[in-house]
């Protein structure tokens, strides 16, 4: 298929009904594939997200001589291979897409006695890896990345890594979850302080597998030369992806949605908190845990939005939502400010100015800033043309825009919707958005 040209058509007005589960969890599914085959025995994954990006992270531990089994849909065994059990890999390992595969990644092979290089596409080949490759260098790994510090990463490997006690400078569980991967490696102590808190799956996950992890505040600890054991992993659905229909059917009169089995980490729930602060209709149901992370199901129904100035505390705990809530904010009556997101211009794109840019194109006002946003909310908006620039999630928010638009929306460069959200045409159909796809 070519991702350029995959593209959507949205057909305006309409309403969400019945109930949805998305798929598994995208950070959770990445983590159950990386902590699995670093474990010793064998670890069963149910719910696991079938995504380009999860996928990519399987295949490559595969690459690495890890025998993982696909059972079915979203249901992987996988046979551990122990801390000190990988195998060079023949060829440079491509993590496609997917940051969190790549950072992750860099954190495990800095600890391997072997070499490895990692490439990814165009959108993940202009991310940023200095905040991962700089104090991974501090450990005592040798990690060579572009001028630019871009990938590919050549991982040299070999090293003995020590402990170290790292500020992080910016709020990323993805910096995290590397440098306490490659502390599992290290002589010491690895101690990660974080700005603001981040999604916290890591830490949840290596405890679930045995491995203490200590936290003291904003800080948290583990030691080196310890030892992971399997077990089974039972993966929420995605609270990102649910972020599409939590935004759809807040913006559509008539709507009500029953959203399954969602992972309501508090450090992910930030998308209900602030649609509840612009007036969401959001109830929480039968919250449970299962394998150790909050799970429950979601009722949202249509409800008038108001503009907000967004906390900066909820950032971090939202950051992928961005581009769901900036649909909010263009159907909400007034304004919506949102400060401290320059973190939202290194995604898969500039998810600043690539939503301003749609915005603009069926006719919302939105202001750029340097770390921000403002946008007006449109008693109502018209159709156009959007381009995704290849990012999931903003062929995904404009999608939900159709609802409230008075003419089509077409969205092009849409075939990475598969990364996060495989099947989301067809499940967003099924509750009553008016979307297809053709190439
Ligand atoms: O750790 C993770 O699984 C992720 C962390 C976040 O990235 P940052 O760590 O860059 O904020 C998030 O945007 C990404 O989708 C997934
Ligand atoms: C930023 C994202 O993912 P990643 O960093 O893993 O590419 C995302 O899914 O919104």
């Amino acid at each position: 298929m070519n991702a350029l040209t995959q593209r959507y058509t949205v057909m305006p007005g309409g309403a969400l009904k019945g109930r949805l589960r998305v798929p598994g969890d995208k950070s959770i599914s990445h983590r159950a594939i990386m902590f699995g085959a670093l474990a010793e025995g064998e670890t069963e994954v149910e719910g696991f997200l079938d995504g380009a990006d999860c996928l990519a992270t399987l295949a490559a531990f595969r690459a690495l001589g890890v025998q993982i089994e696909t059972l079915g849909a979203g249901h992987v065994r996988v046979h551990g291979v122990g801390l000190h059990g990988l195998t060079p890999a023949s060829d440079p390992i491509d993590l496609g897409n997917s940051g969190t595969a790549m950072r992750l990644m860099a954190g495990v092979l800095a600890g391997q006695a072997f070499a490895s290089t990692l490439v990814g596409d165009a959108s993940l080949s202009r991310r940023p890896m200095r905040r991962v490759t700089a104090p991974l260098a501090q450990m005592g790994a040798r990690i060579d990345a572009t001028p630019e510090g871009t990938p590919p990463l050549r991982i040299h490997g070999a090293e003995t890594l020590r402990g170290i006690d790292y500020a992080m400078p910016m709020a990323s569980a993805q910096v995290k979850s590397a440098l306490l991967l490659a502390g599992l490696y290290a002589q010491g102590k690895t101690c990660v302080t974080e700005p603001a808190p981040t999604r916290d799956h890591t830490e949840r996950m290596l405890a679930g597998f045995g491995c203490r992890v200590a936290r003291d505040g904003a800080r948290v600890c583990l030691n080196g030369g310890g030892r992971l054991s399997g077990g089974k992993v039972v993966v929420p659905a995605d609270i990102s992806s649910a972020a599409f229909f939590l935004v759809g059917a807040s913006i559509a009169p008539g709507s009500e949605l029953l959203l399954e089995h969602v992972g309501i980490n508090p450090t992910r729930t930030g998308v209900i908190e602030i649609l509840r602060r612009m007036g969401a209709d959001i109830d929480v149901f039968e919250p449970r845990e299962m394998s150790g992370e909050p799970v429950a199901d979601l009722r949202v129904r249509y409800a008038p939005l108001q503009g907000i100035d967004i906390p900066e505390d909820l950032v971090p705990l939202a950051i992928d939502e961005f581009p769901a809530l900036f649909i909010a904010a263009a159907c909400a009556q007034g304004t919506t400010r949102l400060t401290g997101a320059a973190e939202l211009r290194v995604k898969e794109s500039d998810r600043i100015q690539a939503m301003a840019d749609g915005l603009s194109a069926i006719g919302v006002a939105a202001e750029v800033q340097s770390d921000g946003i403002v946008i007006q909310g449109a008693d109502a908006f018209g159709g156009g043309v959007i381009h995704s620039h290849g990012d999931h999630r903003i062929a995904m928010a404009f999608a939900m825009a159709g609802l409230r638009a008075e003419k089509q929306i077409e969205i092009v460069d849409c075939a990475n919707v598969d990364t996060s959200f495989p099947g989301f045409v067809d499940k967003a159909s099924a509750v009553g958005l008016g979307i297809g796809s053709s190439l």
